[in-house]
């Protein structure tokens, strides 16, 4: 006996006998019960054939005529004389078209009759539940029990009370105990199909309740679609392993000595099978019922579960195993099997590969890093692309040509791309030859990309927009490559306008870098960029436009007809254009002053502004007006905006010495003076001696004789004489001159350094012009005429010093006048001087003057223009060509 229980194939036998046996623990009538799977399979099978196939059974005359008062003879007859109704949750078993459904007259089943249970019918009940139970899995005990409590609590459906009866008489039959499992079996699945349908419903209404909360809130909930990016494939694997954590015990495996093994398992019997892995460890697979009996504590009855332990060698464990087997006298045939793999490690395969996969990774990572921050091309790959950005017609480019204001001619010019690129077949018929490109070049801000996007915009074509810098990468052959990629692109797109801004940046002259040698990938650069100019056809609807602040430094190849065969220079706008360009841009601004005077005022206090600067001032105005909480913008906001643009923000913190003070007020005066007597000077529009946030001690302004071009000798000699009037009113009125006027002698001694080597205005040197060129080591002049200039250059400036020297000789009164109410009022407008001069004995600019002795409103007249002298700072106008 003792040797049978040790094998372990006898064990499994004997252990599924008697746990079959557990069943039959009841002799009698339940004795012979076969285990409750093998009825669920017989009733499933015979109620779908009845349920399928067989009509309901038919009604006797009497039933059909009177059917309640059959049911209820029915009732009588099964003794039971008021038949209560089924239990709750029931109803629907019987509702079920099946033979054990009771039937109504219109063939709908009908509720069936329950019958009130005693004591000793439930003592019976849990009896027959306890024989059920050991038939049952786990899983459905729980069900079983609430379908034998509800009987008890609900009534007890007639076949149950039926069997009941029978095994009171102590006859229970093999076909009633089926019968009772096919009734249980009944009930237990229709609690679980009611509990599966709650759940369902639950589910149901919760998915509902997120569909309708996601579409209320506009967001993306789950909706039962899988998206197959990287995060939700990431995230879905990390939920999955988190769910096999805890679902599986965390201890899936466990290992043990060969003691413990052969104690605990081996000797009892417990072992199923050895698998040996990798010849280093052994998986010991027990028999996991017998181990769970003996063991019920054990993780070893959880079917993921298994011991294992390790071996020095196969042939060491083969012989013990052979020994152990030997000692228990199992017999050759019945010996456990084992079985030999070998296992690849995921963890140590991955831990392999762990470096090579993290150099890959960090390659990737650093290219997309690398190339991504500068204009979305991402990965290594794409830096040979171009940057260029594209302007979709529709949506992107609104830009047309009433948003330019001034720059007529350049509009006309330009007009020529746009009626080609709109009817191209016009040009073609008559054999024109379409230019391919037009260079726009002038000072910053003067509207060139705008023109350029204008021009697109009428077109109604692609826009590629880059900047030349962004060619240059520190790679070699990027820059050319981007350019391939460039006009591969609009090539793809055409017709379209490509625009290179700055195009100095590429397209500078090769060989002038005279030092240092030569720029390799810039003219390789550039290279490209001609050739791909000379690839077009004359059919491909391509314009090339560039902008750029230095035509003169571009090389010649770029500029020749055939490439870029138009040039448009945009200067700084005039007045008509200054006053175009306040009318755009003040058409977003809240004003209600007179256009035509506001913008006719503005645009003759601005000389020299470009587009840019009016942009900015018109803005400058309405932030201002924003910050004092006013309705609408005035004129007094778009002065303040001037004087804010031309000399940055008064620094009232800044207060001065009283003797700075007077200094400046009085050289200040002299300018003012020599602007008023002076035919060819610019008289006053206003002076202040607050001083301005670029270090000015004072800031003056003076009324433009209108859009200068040549200036003459007197006008000259006029202009320099007034730009001494501050140093010259310093030596008259004080014991000392200060260093306020170090500027003034700047603006002089340019001036007639200008009119001795380049206006021909000195009959000493002659009519010749010589460049000045400061990266030049040598002058182009000899020593002789070097002296002979500084000699004339000397001679022009003491002429100039005279003149104003004379002329505040005799108008020291007036220049005490204008200084000391400078020195009271701080700020002195126009009206003041006249108030105090009388009217200027010349004439003025009545386009100037017509803004300004209008004023009647008593506004101060305002200030673009000059800043007055601190210790660094300049003051007096600039008379136009000659700076
Ligand atoms: N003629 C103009 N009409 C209306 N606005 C203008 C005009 N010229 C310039 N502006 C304003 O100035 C801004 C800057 O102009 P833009 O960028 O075209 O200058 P740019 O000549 O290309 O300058 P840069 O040479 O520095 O590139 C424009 O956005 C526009 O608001």
């Amino acid at each position: 006996m003792t040797t049978l229980l040790r094998r372990s194939g006898s064990l499994v036998r004997s252990s599924r006998i008697s746990f079959d046996g557990n069943l039959c623990l009841h002799q009698s009538p339940y004795s012979r019960v076969a285990p409750f799977h093998a009825f669920r399979l017989a009733v499933s099978r015979s109620r779908t054939y009845a349920t399928a196939n067989s009509p309901p059974p038919k009604k006797s005359k009497d039933e059909q005529e009177n059917p309640a008062k059959s049911a209820k003879d029915a009732s009588v007859a099964q003794g039971n004389p008021k038949p209560g109704k089924p239990a709750p949750g029931f109803e629907q078993l019987y509702s079920h078209a099946s033979p054990l459904s009771p039937r109504q007259g219109d063939g709908k089943p009908s509720t069936p009759p329950t019958y009130k249970s005693s004591q000793a019918e439930r003592n019976e009940l849990d009896a027959l539940f306890e024989i059920l139970k050991r038939g049952l899995p786990r899983s459905q005990q729980q069900l079983a029990k609430q379908a034998f409590e509800n009987m008890k609590r609900n009534g007890l459906p007639a076949e149950v009370k039926e069997i009941l009866e029978t095994k009171k008489k102590g006859v229970l039959d093999l076909a009633t105990v089926a019968r009772l499992v096919r009734i249980s079996t009944k009930f237990i699945r229709h609690i679980a199909e009611q509990e599966s349908e709650k759940a369902n419903e639950t589910k149901s209404k919760k998915r509902k309740s997120q569909k309708e909360g996601s579409e209320s809130s506009g967001t993306f909930g789950w909706n039962g679609e899988f998206k197959f990016d990287t995060q939700s494939i990431i995230l879905s694997l990390f939920v999955a392993y988190m769910l096999f954590k805890t679902v599986l015990p965390s201890e899936s495996s466990k290992e043990i000595t060969w003691q413990e093994f052969r104690t605990t398992f081996f000797d009892k019997g417990l072992v199923e099978k050895l698998t040996v892995s990798n010849r280093s460890r052994v998986r010991v697979d027990l028999h996991r019922e017998a181990t769970a009996r003996m063991y019920p504590e054990s993780p070893a009855q959880h079917s993921n579960f298994y011991y294992y332990f390790s071996i020095g060698s196969v042939e060491a464990f083969e012989r013990k195993l052979d020994d152990a087997q030997y000692e228990l006298g199992i017999p050759s045939q019945e010996r456990i099997p084992v079985a030999y793999r070998e296992e690849i490690s995921w963890v140590n395969t991955l831990l392999h590969l762990a470096p090579t996969l993290l150099f890959i990774g960090s390659l990737i990572w650093i290219s997309r890093r690398a190339t991504s921050g500068g204009g979305g091309q991402s990965g290594i790959f794409g830096i040979g692309k171009s940057r260029a950005k594209q302007y979709n017609q529709e949506a992107d480019v609104q830009t047309k040509f009433k948003d330019v204001a001034g720059m007529d001619e350049a509009k006309q010019e330009i007009m020529e791309f746009v009626s080609f690129l709109k009817e191209p077949g016009q040009y073609q018929r008559l054999g024109a030859k379409i230019p391919r490109g037009a260079i726009l070049s002038g000072p910053p801000g003067t509207g060139k990309t705008l023109l350029a996007k204008a021009t697109a915009g009428e077109s109604g074509v692609p826009f590629f927009s880059v900047s030349g810098s962004e060619f240059v990468e520190m790679f070699v052959g990027v820059g050319s490559s981007r350019v391939r990629d460039l006009f591969a692109n609009a090539r793809k797109n055409t017709p379209c306008i490509v625009f290179i801004d700055e195009i100095d940046a590429i397209g500078k002259s090769r060989g002038k870098n005279a030092y240092g040698g030569g720029n390799d990938e810039r003219e390789s650069t550039l290279n490209q960029l001609l050739t791909e100019m000379d690839g077009f056809n004359t059919t491909e609807q391509v314009v090339v436009l560039a902008g750029t602040n230095r035509p003169d430094v571009l090389d010649k190849a770029l500029l020749r007809p055939g490439r870029f065969d138009r040039h448009i220079t945009i200067d700084a706008p005039s007045i008509s254009g200054r006053k175009q360009i306040f009318l755009v841009h003040l058409g977003k601004i809240v004003t209600d002053e007179n256009m035509d005077y506001l913008t006719g005022r503005l645009a003759a206090l601005t000389p020299g502004f470009s587009g840019a600067d009016i942009a900015n001032c018109v803005n400058e105005a309405a932030l201002i007006a924003a910050r004092t909480s006013a309705d609408k913008v005035t004129m007094k906001h778009f002065e303040s905006a001037i004087e804010r643009v031309i000399g940055g923000l008064e620094k009232k913190s800044l207060v001065l010495k009283p003797k700075e003070k007077r200094t400046v007020a009085y050289h200040e005066a002299g300018h003012a003076i020599c602007g008023w007597f002076l035919q060819y000077a610019d008289p006053l529009l206003k002076v202040s001696i607050i001083p301005r946030g670029n270090g000015a001690l004072g800031y003056a302004q003076y009324l433009p004789q209108g859009d200068v071009h040549l200036r003459n000798v007197k006008e000259l000699m006029d202009r320099m004489a007034m730009t001494l009037g501050g140093r010259v009113s310093e030596e008259l009125n004080f014991e000392t001159v200060t260093s306020g006027a170090s500027d003034d002698f700047n603006k002089v001694t340019r001036m007639a350094t200008a009119m001795v080597t380049k206006w021909g205005m000195s009959s000493k040197i002659g009519y010749i012009y010589f460049e000045e060129d400061d990266r030049k080591l040598h002058k182009p002049f000899s020593e002789e005429t070097a002296r002979n200039i500084d000699q004339e250059v000397r001679r022009i400036v003491d002429e100039a010093y005279k003149q104003c020297r004379d002329l505040l000789t005799e108008k020291k009164k007036e220049v005490e006048l204008v200084a000391e109410e400078l020195l009271r009022k701080e700020v002195l407008g126009r009206e003041d001087m006249i108030r105090l001069l009388g009217n200027r004995p010349w004439e003025d600019d009545k386009e100037f003057t017509k803004f300004f002795d209008k004023d009647t409103k008593g506004t101060p007249p305002p200030p673009p223009g000059e800043t007055l002298g601190g210790p660094q700072g300049g003051d007096v106008p600039v008379p136009g060509p000659v700076m």
